[in-house]
């Protein structure tokens, strides 16, 4: 392992709001910074702040105002912002629609699997120039998966651990034969926004883990229309309001002083680079400084 793998680890916070959470309240010392990256401009200003004395940093994953479609983000961007602002570990805050009967709207899913279905977009911060292959079989953090499961089951909210979501390019809603055919696979949610974010968050070595918000059944129920976006905002700003008692209550304990993380997703990159140094781009490699520098500068 690179020797500069070790712990301790001053954690520092990231979360990612997903539609109808363009802000977090209660913040104290709150200042919004532009931050550049090689990759283009993040979605938005990040947000810095406290809570409870705890500092966090909150970006809109769709902008302030929803301005930015899921095929339209700039996820290396956002993911390089949150990394290059120091971030450890990524709260992935997500409106999605059900896939189970036994997921109904108001539901909090903590992910634990994804399916990609995405393909316009930018999925990795690697390619030619200098190449590496993370693994994903366990792409959410499970030490952030605990956290979130127990602060969600202390306040009450209606939370399953575990789930697979689904996702889909979009920016349309399934057709009936998808919905079905994504139920065949056994997925639980279906979303537009988590690849490749999740991946990004891999490759920079971030903790990573979604709460899925359930706020509709897509198509597939027969109990209820097809998903409308009126329909969506409607529930999603009720669980916009349990979204934040959540990353109240979770913060306390994700943001104490640890070790390493015990999933492996602090040290990723460890062996994932394949390109020899002496054929890496001397170009890419820069671009690459704050996402892999502690592997490429070893
Ligand atoms: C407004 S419904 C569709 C929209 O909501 C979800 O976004 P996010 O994950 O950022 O909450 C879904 O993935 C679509 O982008
Ligand atoms: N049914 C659905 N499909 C895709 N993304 C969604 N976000 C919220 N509901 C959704």
């Amino acid at each position: 392992m690179a020797d500069n793998a070790t712990g301790p680890v001053e954690p520092l916070v990231g979360i990612i709001g997903g539609s109808g959470l363009y802000d977090i309240d209660g913040l104290e010392e709150k200042e919004w910074r532009t931050v550049e990256t090689p990759w283009g401009p993040p979605s938005d200003d990040l947000l810095f702040g406290r809570l409870h004395g705890l500092r966090c940093v909150f970006l809109p994953r769709h902008g302030r105002g929803h301005k930015i479609s899921p095929s339209g983000l700039n996820y290396r961007a956002n993911i390089d912002a949150l990394k290059r602002v120091g971030c450890t570990d990524v709260l992935s805050l997500s409106a999605v629609g059900s896939l189970k009967e036994e997921l109904p709207p108001g539901h909090f899913v903590v992910i634990d699997q994804f399916i990609d279905r995405t393909f316009a977009r930018e999925k990795s911060f690697f390619g030619t120039g200098c190449v590496a292959h993370v693994s994903m079989a366990h792409p959410v953090c499970s030490r952030l998966g605990d956290a979130l499961e127990g602060a969600a089951r202390g306040l009450g909210l209606p939370v399953t651990r575990g789930g697979t979501y689904l996702t889909m390019e979009g920016p349309q809603f399934s057709t009936y034969a998808e919905s079905v055919l994504y139920r065949s696979w056994g997925c639980s949610v279906i979303g537009m926004t988590n690849m490749p974010e999740a991946k990004l968050a891999r490759e920079a070595e971030l903790c990573y883990a979604t709460v899925a918000m359930v706020t509709d059944y897509d198509c597939w129920h027969e109990g209820h229309d097809a998903v409308t976006v009126d329909q969506v905002v409607k529930v999603l700003f009720g669980n916009a309001d349990n979204a934040r008692a959540l990353v109240k209550a979770v913060l306390p304990v994700v943001g104490q002083g640890r070790d390493l993380c015990t999933s492996g997703c602090d040290h990723a990159l460890e062996y994932s680079l394949i390109t020899a140094p002496a054929a890496r781009d001397p170009e890419v490699v820069a671009k690459l400084g704050v996402v892999a520098g502690r592997v490429l500068n070893a």
